[in-house]
């Protein structure tokens, strides 16, 4: 099966290095979900696979070769800086892009049609991008992207703010792309969406992947969590606990993260019922925003200026 490789890309922005060895791949068919903080390198990214900007060193393939002019031109990309031409009517725009990458008039239509109706913009064919709302605006974008009927999409960003409605018919084209075959790739910081949509999720800090494989992967390689309510319990009954962490508290609701001895768990029940009733105590799921927080928890909430640190995969 064909797969976009990203292979050790180093990137410096004069003294500031923004990749530092990048690697992942994304195989025919599946999603993946690029995600990391502010500044953690992930546009670099995209905007190297695309072309638009070069890598100081390393290399990205599709199918074994590397990604040439003529191969990119077979990519369908978002920019986060978006791209379309205001003052150009939804329709043009859409058929000469589609033009430009070697369609027929013919053909160009049929698919600025197809994707218009799609993507639920069929109506604003004959505006100017300019006079569409920010959301409606992303719509004709992401069409911008598909009317060429790409075999690989890279989407910087493409849900952000869209609405609801526009989310589930983003993720269903989405969907419907990687099950023709494509790899597709999107960044996105809304991770209950990225955990929904993903087939697997690679995390980004400074420059390098940090922790990369299914959500179920991510959360098999973490500790076992637990909540327990225990109404009686003083504050920071858990914490004293050998090998237990108290993650956070809600009223009379605790999370904790028990060793990997097992059993474990049963201690931290027999301390919550030595305090008196419980009221519950049950296995917790953590959610990609767990993940990703547990992964990245000591960075500020921007890292503008990647740093030399590395955390090893949680
Ligand atoms: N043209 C540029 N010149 C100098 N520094 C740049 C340039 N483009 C990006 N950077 C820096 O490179 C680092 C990576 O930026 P990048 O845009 O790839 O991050 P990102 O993960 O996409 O962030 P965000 O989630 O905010 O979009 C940042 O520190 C950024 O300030």
């Amino acid at each position: 099966m064909p797969s976009l490789e990203i292979d050790s890309l180093s990137k410096t922005y004069g003294a500031l290095r923004a990749l530092d060895s990048l690697s992942f791949s994304v195989g025919s068919g599946e999603i993946f979900g690029f995600v990391g903080s502010n500044g953690a390198g992930k546009s670099t990214t995209m905007r190297i696979a695309l072309g638009v900007l070069t890598a100081d060193s390393g290399e990205v393939r599709w199918d074994g070769r590397p990604l040439d002019l003529e191969a990119r031109r077979r990519v369908g990309y978002m920019p986060e800086e978006r791209g379309l031409y205001p003052k150009m009517k939804v329709g043009e725009q859409l058929v000469y892009l589609a033009r430009l990458h070697g369609l027929t008039s013919s053909a160009a239509t049929a698919s600025m049609e197809r994707w218009t109706e799609v993507l639920g913009v069929a109506g604003r064919r004959g505006d100017d991008v300019q006079k569409l709302s920010l959301g409606n605006q992303q719509r004709v974008q992401l069409a911008a992207a598909l009317v060429h009927d790409p075999d690989v999409l890279i989407l910087d960003e493409p849900f952000s703010g869209l609405d609801p409605v526009a989310v589930d018919v983003m993720s269903s084209v989405l969907r419907e792309r990687a099950d023709a075959g494509a790899p597709v790739i999107f960044s996105s910081h809304q991770l209950d969406l990225v955990e929904r949509l993903c087939d697997r999720v690679g995390i980004i800090k400074a420059g390098s992947m940090v922790t990369l494989g299914s959500v179920a992967e991510l959360r098999s390689s973490t500790a076992p969590r637990w909540l327990v309510d225990a109404p009686g319990a003083p504050p920071g009954w858990a914490s004293a606990l050998p090998g237990v962490t108290t993650l956070s508290t809600d009223g009379t609701r605790t999370v904790v993260e028990v060793g990997a001895a097992p059993d474990a768990e049963q201690a931290v029940l027999r301390a919550a019922l030595a305090t008196g009733p419980v009221r519950e105590f049950a296995p917790q799921r953590p959610s990609l925003t767990d993940l990703y927080r547990h992964v990245v928890s000591h960075e500020a909430e921007t890292t503008d200026a990647p740093g030399s640190t590395t955390v090893s995969a949680a």
